[in-house]
C-alpha cells in the first residue's frame, strides 16, 4: 500500500492555501478588507490570475457586511450558489433564498420572455430592499436585476455580480459597473466568475478569516 504525504487537517489546508494565494496573487490595489475577499474568491477558482479581474465598488465590503450583520436575506440566482454558502458563518442566521424552482417561476419566464433564472427575480422584489444579492451563474439574472432597478424596484444593500460564461456574462457585469443604480457591487470582469466564487464571496463577507 503506498503512503501518501498530504495535509489532513482542514484548517491547515485553508491556511496554507491562503498563504500561497497571498504570496502569488497581486493584491496591491485592494484595501485590507477587499484583499481578504479577493483571497477567498481566488481560493474558490484556483486561479491567482483571476484577481486582476476583480472590481469592488467603493464601500462594497462594508455595505455587504453591515447588511448581513443586520439580518438581511441573501438572494441567489442558482441553488449552487445557495448551497455553497456556509450557514454557520452567517452573522444573523440570515435567510438564503433561491426562487429558481418555485412553481410560478416557469410561468413567469414564459410571460416575460426570459430565462427561468431571470424570472425567479420577480419573486425577490418585495424583499429586495436592503438585501444582499448573489448572482454567480446566470447573466440573464444580472441583466434582469438591472432592468428591475431601472424600473424602480427597491434597492439591495449590495450586489455580488459574478455570472460566468461566454454569452452575456462579461456584458452583464460591464452593465452593472456602468450603472449600479447606486448599489455597491463586486464583479469579476470578463468570462470568469461562477457559483463557487460567488458563494466564497458571501462566505468571506459573512465572517472574515478561515
Ligand atoms: C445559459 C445557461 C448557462 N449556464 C452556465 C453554466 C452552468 N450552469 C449549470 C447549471 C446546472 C444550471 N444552469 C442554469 C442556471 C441554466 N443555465 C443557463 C440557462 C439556460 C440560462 C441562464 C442565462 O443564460 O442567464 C439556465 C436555465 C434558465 O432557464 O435560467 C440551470 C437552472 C439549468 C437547469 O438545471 O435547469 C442550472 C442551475 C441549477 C442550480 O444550481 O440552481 C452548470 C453546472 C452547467 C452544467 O450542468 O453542465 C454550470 C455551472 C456554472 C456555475 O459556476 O454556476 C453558463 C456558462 C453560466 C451559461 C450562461 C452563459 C453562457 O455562456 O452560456
Amino acid at each position: 500500500m503506498p503512503e501518501y504525504d498530504y495535509i489532513r487537517d482542514g484548517d491547515a489546508i485553508y491556511e496554507r492555501s491562503f498563504a500561497i494565494i497571498r504570496s502569488e496573487a497581486d493584491l496591491s490595489r485592494f484595501s485590507d478588507e477587499e484583499a481578504d475577499l479577493a483571497v477567498r474568491m481566488v481560493h474558490a477558482c484556483g486561479l491567482v490570475e483571476a484577481a486582476q479581474y476583480f472590481q469592488f465598488a467603493p464601500g462594497f465590503v462594508s455595505a455587504a457586511r453591515a447588511a448581513l450583520r443586520s439580518g438581511a436575506p441573501i438572494f441567489c440566482d442558482a441553488f449552487m450558489v445557495a448551497h455553497g454558502i456556509t450557514r454557520a458563518r452567517l452573522p444573523a442566521d440570515n435567510e438564503v433564498i433561491c426562487t429558481l424552482r418555485e412553481p410560478q417561476t416557469a410561468d413567469i419566464a414564459r410571460e416575460i420572455g426570459n430565462t427561468r433564472s431571470a424570472a425567479a427575480l420577480k419573486l425577490w422584489v418585495e424583499r429586495l430592499a436592503g438585501s444582499v444579492v448573489a448572482i454567480g451563474n446566470a447573466p440573464t439574472a444580472l441583466f434582469y436585476l438591472l432592468e428591475l432597478l431601472r424600473d424602480g424596484a427597491p434597492k439591495p444593500a449590495a450586489i455580488i455580480g459574478m455570472p460566468v460564461g461566454f454569452v452575456g456574462a462579461a456584458e452583464s457585469k460591464d452593465a452593472l459597473a456602468e450603472n449600479s443604480y447606486g448599489v455597491p457591487y463586486a464583479i469579476v470582469r470578463g468570462r470568469l466568475g461562477g457559483s463557487a466564487m460567488t458563494a466564497a464571496a458571501v462566505n468571506s463577507l459573512a465572517r472574515p478569516g478561515l
